[in-house]
């Protein structure tokens, strides 16, 4: 059996309250066979995530890490930290980081070998602007943020990680990409990899969209941001691997 990651990015979103309401729906349902199920809360309410998740099947995970192991980084958190408070999966490189944070393929690549000394399954996100979609350059920019990876991280290390292609175009915009540009974009990354990885798609990810994605041979999950903040819309996307053709 295939196993199926299924992972919410709630993103800078939430309230005590609400993600108190959000987790108790998503520890209610039951987790469909052969698919695991990781929310990533913003990290002052992982704790009280952490303690909520305790004995469910949901997985915690963090949006973020530092690329440094302690010290005097002000306002940064450390991987040894996320993983002393329940955390099992850290987002690293998204292109919300990348973008407004300035976030490299060198920094994303220190941060994952980071989140790997401490136990967490990295879950590095790629993936190509529109601009560089429009101007043929989708391999160009996949192959280099890939290469990144293969470079830093030692052959027993990449099969650790989880890569998640994310095009940002696809992002927020209510417009996914195909089930076959996400499989041909999934397909060139497992072939520069060259390496044993989960890789996930991200971007507009729905309960309408997400059987025909999670059918792709190349796709093994999903990275769900607006979907996820609805419990009843993400528990809808995390069955959908049920309904693939072939078994999940
Ligand atoms: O950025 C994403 C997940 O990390 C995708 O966000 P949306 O599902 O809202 O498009």
């Amino acid at each position: 059996m295939t196993n199926k990651l299924i992972i919410g990015n709630w993103k800078m979103n939430g309230s005590r309250a609400s993600i108190k309401a959000l987790l108790a729906e998503i520890v209610a349902a039951e987790v469909a066979p052969g698919c695991e199920v990781v929310v990533c809360a913003p990290s002052p309410y992982l704790a009280m995530c952490a303690h909520i998740l305790s004995g469910s099947g949901v997985r915690l995970g963090a949006q973020d890490l530092s690329a440094h192991e302690s010290g005097a980084y002000t306002g940064e958190v450390s991987a040894s930290m996320l993983r002393e408070f329940g955390c099992h999966y850290v987002l690293i490189g998204h292109s919300e980081r990348r973008t407004y944070h300035h976030e490299n393929d060198a920094a994303v690549a220190c941060k994952t070998v980071r989140a790997l000394e401490a136990g967490l399954i990295p879950v590095v996100c790629v993936g190509e602007t529109p601009h560089e979609r429009e101007s043929g350059q989708t391999e160009a920019v996949l192959s280099q943020q890939v290469l990144a990876l293969t470079t830093a991280l030692s052959s027993s290390q990449l099969t650790q990680i989880v890569i998640a292609y994310e095009p940002v175009w696809a992002i927020g915009t209510g417009h996914s990409a195909s089930a076959d540009t996400a499989q041909q974009a999934h397909a060139t990354i497992r072939r520069y990899l060259n390496a044993p990885c989960s890789i996930l798609y991200g971007g507009s990810v729905k309960p309408d969209n997400a059987a025909q994605l999670l059918a792709m041979p190349d796709i093994d999950g999903a990275l769900i941001g607006g979907a996820s903040l609805n419990a009843k819309a993400f528990l809808t996307i995390a069955h959908a691997c049920l309904d693939v053709d072939k078994p999940c």
